[in-house]
C-alpha cells in the first residue's frame, strides 16, 4: 500500500470511527430519553388512576356500593388501560372494617414496604428493559381537603390507611424508543456514507499529487528529474503541483548547465541519457581530483617526480595496471621509458624497442595525436607483437610540450577493461593536460639549470658546477669511503695558436681538446672547462697511481692530435698537474690547489709532462 493510500484509509477510518460513535452514542440516548419519557409519562398515569380510584372508593363508601368495589376497579382499570388495579388494605382499615377480599391484602414486599412508610413506589418490572411499570401509591389519612377520612376512618392524621398498586404497559413506549433509535441511527449512517463518499471526492487530487510528487521526488534523488506533477486543482494541491515543477525545471536547467559546463571541461560530449546527478556529480570529483593533482604536480621538483604521479593516478585512480610512459628527445630523435607498469625506469615492454632509438616510430610522436587503438589494434605498428597476440589493445595519448610531443602515455588493456577505459578517456586527458604545461615548465627550468652549469662552448660542465657539487662529490667519497684524483690540464704555449690563428682557430682548438678528453675518460668521470684554456678533470673512485696513466695518456693522445686549422696541421702539448683525495688533502679545494701547483711544477718542469703533486711543492705545508 502506497503512503498517499495509507493517508485516504487513516482519514476514512477516522471518520468511520467518528461516524460509528455518534450512531452509538445518539443511538443509546435516544433510546434513553425515551424510556425516560415512557417512565415519567407513566408514572403520571398511574398518579392519575390512582386519584381516581381513590375518589371513586370514597364515593363507593358514602353511597354504600363498597361491597362492588372489585367490578368497579375492573371497569376503572380497563378505562386507563392498565393491566392491573390492585387496593390494599393497611392495618387500621383491617382493624376497623376486616380483612377485606383476598386481592386486598398485601401481595409483595413493596406492598408491605409503601403502607409502612407511607411513601410511594414507581419502577419498571424487570429492570431498566422490562416492559410493564409499576407504581404501588398510599393512601394518606388526611382531615384537610375535600373529604376528611377521618369521618370514616378510625387513623390518626398522616397514616397510609391503604394503598393502591397499579401496572400499566410500556412496551409500546420501548418499541418506538428502539425504532427511533433505529431510525436515527440509520439516518446518520447514511450520513456517514454520503460523507465518507464525499471525503473520498476531496481526498482524491490530495492523494493522487502525493502519489505523483513521492515518485518523482524518488526518481529526482537518483538523478532523473524528468517527471512532471499533474496539476489537478487551483487550491494549495494544485499550487504544490506547479512549485514541484517548477522546482523540477530550475534544477534540471541548472544541472544541465552544470553538465555541459563540466563536460567541456573534460572534452566530452555531454549523454543525454546518462543519469543527470550522477554523471554531473562523479566528473566534478574527478576535476577536483584533477586541480588537486595539478596543485601537487606543481609542488615536485623534476619531471621525474611528475612521470611517477601520473603513473600513480593511473593506477590508483583507474585501476591501470600495464601502462609506459616515455619521455621524448625531439632534438636528438630518442625515446625513452620513464615508467613501465607503475616502475621508474623499466625497460621497455609494451612497443618494439627500435623505437627508443628512433623516436619517429611512435606513431603518436610522429602524428602528435592519440593513437586509438582500442578499436583497430593494427593501427601502429611498433605495438608489442607479444602484447597483440594475447588479444591486447591499446591507447596512446601525447602530451604536448613546447609545440611538439614532449611524452607519451601508453595505456594496454585487455578486451573486458576496454569499455572502461573509453569511460575514463576523459578524466585521463584532463590530467595530461593539466600535466603538460608543467612538464613543459619543470623541463625548462631543468635545461635551464643544466646550461647554468655548462660551458656555451666546449659543452663542458663549468666552473659554477663545481661550486654546486663539490661538497656532494666529498661526502660521496667519504660514504663509499672511494679515493678521488683531481687533475688540472694546461695547453702549453696557447697564446701563439691565437696570435698567430686568430682567437676562432684557438676556439676550435679547445672545442676538439674537449673531444680528446671525453675520448679517453669513462662516463662518471668529470670534465670541466675550469676557465679559459685550463681544464680540470676528476677521476672518481680511483687514486693517484691510475690517475697517472689516465693523464699520461690524454697528454699523449693530444700530443699525436692534428689540430686541422686554417689549412694547416698544429701539435700542440699539454702540461698536467695531479693531486688526490683523501692522501695530499681532505678538503676538495686544498686537493684542487695542489693539483694547480703541480701544474705549475709541470709547466716549469718544461711542459709536455705529468706531475703529481708532492708536499715539497707547497713549502709554506699549511693550510690553503
Ligand atoms: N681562443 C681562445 N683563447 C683563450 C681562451 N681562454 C683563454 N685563452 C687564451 O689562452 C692564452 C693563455 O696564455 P697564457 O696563460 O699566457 O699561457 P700560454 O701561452 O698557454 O703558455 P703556458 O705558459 O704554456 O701556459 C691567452 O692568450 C688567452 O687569451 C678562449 O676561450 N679561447
Amino acid at each position: 500500500m502506497t503512503s498517499s493510500s495509507r493517508l485516504q484509509t487513516k482519514a476514512m477510518g477516522a471518520l468511520l470511527v467518528v461516524m460509528l460513535t455518534m450512531m452509538l452514542v445518539v443511538g443509546l440516548s435516544s433510546m434513553a430519553l425515551i424510556r425516560d419519557f415512557s417512565v415519567r409519562s407513566a408514572t403520571e398515569h398511574t398518579r392519575t388512576a390512582a386519584e381516581m380510584i381513590r375518589v371513586s372508593l370514597t364515593e363507593a363508601m358514602l353511597n354504600d356500593t363498597i361491597d362492588r368495589r372489585a367490578s368497579m376497579l375492573r371497569r376503572l382499570a380497563e378505562v386507563n388501560s392498565l393491566n392491573e388495579a390492585r387496593v390494599i388494605r393497611g392495618e387500621r382499615v383491617i382493624a376497623q372494617h376486616g380483612e377485606g377480599l383476598p386481592m386486598e391484602t398485601p401481595a409483595d414486599d413493596i406492598d408491605r414496604q409503601v403502607l409502612a412508610s407511607g411513601e410511594p413506589y414507581f419502577g419498571l418490572v424487570g429492570g431498566l428493559f422490562g416492559e410493564e411499570f409499576r407504581a404501588t401509591i398510599p393512601y394518606i389519612a388526611s382531615s384537610n381537603g375535600d373529604i376528611n377520612c377521618m369521618a370514616c376512618h378510625q387513623a390518626p392524621e398522616g397514616v397510609a390507611l391503604g394503598a393502591v398498586t397499579l401496572t400499566v404497559s410500556v412496551g409500546h413506549m420501548k418499541t418506538a424508543g428502539m425504532v427511533t433509535a433505529l431510525f436515527l441511527v440509520v439516518i446518520m449512517g447514511l450520513f456517514g456514507v454520503l460523507s465518507m463518499v464525499f471525503l473520498g471526492r476531496l481526498l482524491r487530487p490530495l492523494v493522487e499529487t502525493t502519489q505523483e510528487v513521492r515518485k518523482a521526488a524518488r526518481l529526482a534523488s537518483g538523478g532523473d528529474f524528468s517527471q512532471r506533477v499533474h496539476s489537478r486543482s487551483r487550491d494549495e494541491i494544485g499550487q504544490i503541483a506547479n512549485h514541484f515543477n517548477e522546482m523540477a525545471d530550475a534544477i534540471t536547467h541548472k544541472l544541465t548547465e552544470i553538465r555541459d559546463h563540466v563536460a567541456r571541461l573534460v572534452n566530452t560530449a555531454p549523454d543525454p541519457r546518462a543519469n543527470l546527478l550522477e554523471e554531473t556529480a562523479t566528473t566534478v570529483s574527478g576535476l577536483v581530483k584533477v586541480a588537486q593533482f595539478k596543485q601537487a604536480i606543481e609542488e615536485d621538483q623534476t619531471t621525474e617526480e611528475v612521470f611517477f604521479r601520473i603513473s600513480e593516478v593511473l593506477r590508483t585512480e583507474f585501476g591501470m595496471a600495464h601502462f609506459s610512459i616515455y619521455q621524448v628527445d625531439r632534438d636528438k630523435r630518442l625515446m625513452d621509458t620513464v615508467v613501465v607498469d607503475g616502475v621508474l625506469h623499466e625497460e621497455i615492454r609494451w612497443c618494439r624497442p627500435d623505437i627508443l632509438e628512433q623516436s619517429t616510430i611512435c606513431r603518436a610522436v610522429r602524428t602528435g595525436h592519440a593513437i586509438d587503438g582500442l578499436e583497430n589494434r593494427h593501427l601502429c605498428r611498433a605495438f608489442d607483437s607479444e602484447a597483440l597476440a594475447d588479444g591486447r589493445s591499446y591507447l596512446c595519448l601525447p602530451i604536448i610540450q613546447s609545440g611538439g610531443v614532449g611524452s607519451v602515455v601508453q595505456l594496454v588493456v585487455p578486451p573486458q577493461n576496454i569499455p572502461a577505459l573509453i569511460r575514463a578517456r576523459p578524466l585521463i586527458s584532463a590530467y595530461l593536460r593539466e600535466a603538460a604545461p608543467v612538464l613543459q615548465a619543470k623541463g625548462l627550468m631543468a635545461s635551464l639549470r643544466e646550461s647554468s652549469l655548462k660551458d656555451a662552448m666546449t659543452g663542458l660542465r663549468n666552473r659554477r658546477f663545481l661550486e654546486e657539487y663539490s661538497d656532494s662529490l666529498v661526502a660521496q667519497c667519504k660514504r663509499r669511503q672511494m679515493p678521488m684524483t683531481l687533475m688540472m690540464l694546461d695547453l702549453d704555449y696557447f697564446k701563439t695558436v691565437n696570435d698567430t690563428y686568430g682567437h676562432d682557430v684557438g676556439d676550435q682548438i679547445l672545442r676538439e681538446l674537449a673531444g680528446i678528453f671525453q675520448a679517453h675518460l669513462r662516463e662518471s668521470d668529470l670534465v670541466i672547462r675550469y676557465g679559459g684554456e685550463e681544464f680540470m678533470i676528476i677521476l672518481l673512485d680511483t687514486g693517484a697511481e691510475a690517475a697517472l696513466d689516465v693523464a699520461n695518456k690524454i697528454r699523449e693522445a693530444v700530443q699525436a692530435h692534428p689540430f686541422r686549422v686554417a689549412g694547416a696541421e698544429l701539435h700542440k702539448t699539454l702540461s698536467i698537474g695531479l693531486a688526490a683525495y683523501p692522501d695530499d688533502a681532505q678538503a676538495f679545494w686544498q686537493v684542487l690547489k695542489y693539483a694547480d701547483v703541480a701544474l705549475y711544477a709541470a709547466k716549469e718542469n718544461g711542459r709536455n709532462q705529468v706531475v703529481r703533486f708532492t708536499p715539497e711543492m707547497w713549502p709554506s705545508g699549511g693550510e690553503y
